[in-house]
């Protein structure tokens, strides 16, 4: 599940784009979920997973992290392998 800005049609960042991309190339189905529609859930998921910033990645209800982790388990071919243990 993706917590972005926008939709990953319509992404509203750029970082929030890079992940769609990545998740996209690894073949990988995934939800989303625009935080720009509600201000409640986009403040409040930074309190609930200790993390400042969007986009945020959750396998299995943990946070896998934001836009340098996901690139960085992509670039270590290791995205694929986290996202379905
Ligand atoms: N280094 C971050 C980049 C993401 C980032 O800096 N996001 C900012 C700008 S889009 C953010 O979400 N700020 C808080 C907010 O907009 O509520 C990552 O790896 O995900
Ligand atoms: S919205 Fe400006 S950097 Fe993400």
């Amino acid at each position: 599940m993706l917590f972005m800005k926008g939709t990953p049609d319509s992404p509203r960042c750029g970082f929030s784009s890079k992940v769609v991309n990545a998740l996209r190339e690894e073949g990988v189905s995934f939800g989303s979920f625009d935080i720009l529609s509600d201000e409640e859930v986009r403040q409040g998921l930074k309190v609930y997973s200790n993390w400042p910033t969007f986009p945020q990645l959750y396998y299995k209800g943990e946070l896998i992290g934001g836009c340098d982790i996901v690139l960085e388990l992509r670039n270590n071919r290791e995205l694929k392998s986290t996202l379905s243990e």
